[in-house]
């Protein structure tokens, strides 16, 4: 995949995008089968990268279970991402009614890598970190701030505080 060979070590899709493996291969063939998920995972993990799986907003976290359990190894995603706003733009407000999707993955999965995307900066930072999250996606409240080093700094203690206290 080109993106493995650009150097990228982890792939991350959209759970409800319609990629199709040959267009993956063949960014000129636009042939419209669906790839499921589980093979989605797959092809990336043959790729030689690590598989990220996103949810929108509109997506249950029920869909990941499944997927979660697969006994092939090989089709088991190695992070999360549960999106905190809809997917498109950056500057948007950031939506606690989607951690209990965190929470919940957090409660069955303590070692997986459960990312957040959306509106994550100081205020919003603690509420997502006690929820479980462990990666953060932070554009606006970084790139738009006077210290950017001290903003990624009180995202990753808050990270750090709660991994703390569930060990
Ligand atoms: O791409 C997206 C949303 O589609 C996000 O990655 C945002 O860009 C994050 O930006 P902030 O919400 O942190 O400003």
């Amino acid at each position: 995949m080109e993106f493995q060979k650009a150097g990228c070590d982890l792939y991350c899709f959209h759970y409800e995008a319609a990629i199709t493996s040959t267009a993956a291969e063949n960014p000129e063939d636009h042939t419209e089968t669906k790839t499921s998920p589980k093979e989605m995972i797959q092809y990336i993990h043959k790729s030689g990268m690590l598989a990220g799986i996103a949810i929108k907003p509109e997506t249950s976290v029920d869909v990941l279970w499944e997927i979660l359990e697969s006994p092939k190894k090989e089709e088991i995603p190695d992070m999360v991402l549960v999106m905190t706003v809809h997917p498109g733009f950056g500057g948007q407000k950031f939506m606690a009614s989607e951690l209990p999707k965190v929470k919940a993955l957090r409660e069955k999965y303590p070692d997986l890598n459960i990312e957040v995307d959306g509106g994550l900066g100081g205020g919003t930072i603690d509420q997502a970190a006690d929820a479980g999250a462990n990666v953060i996606v932070a554009g606006s409240a970084v790139f738009g701030a006077k210290d950017p080093a001290g903003v990624i700094k009180v995202l990753r203690e808050s990270v750090e505080k709660r991994r703390q206290s569930s060990l």
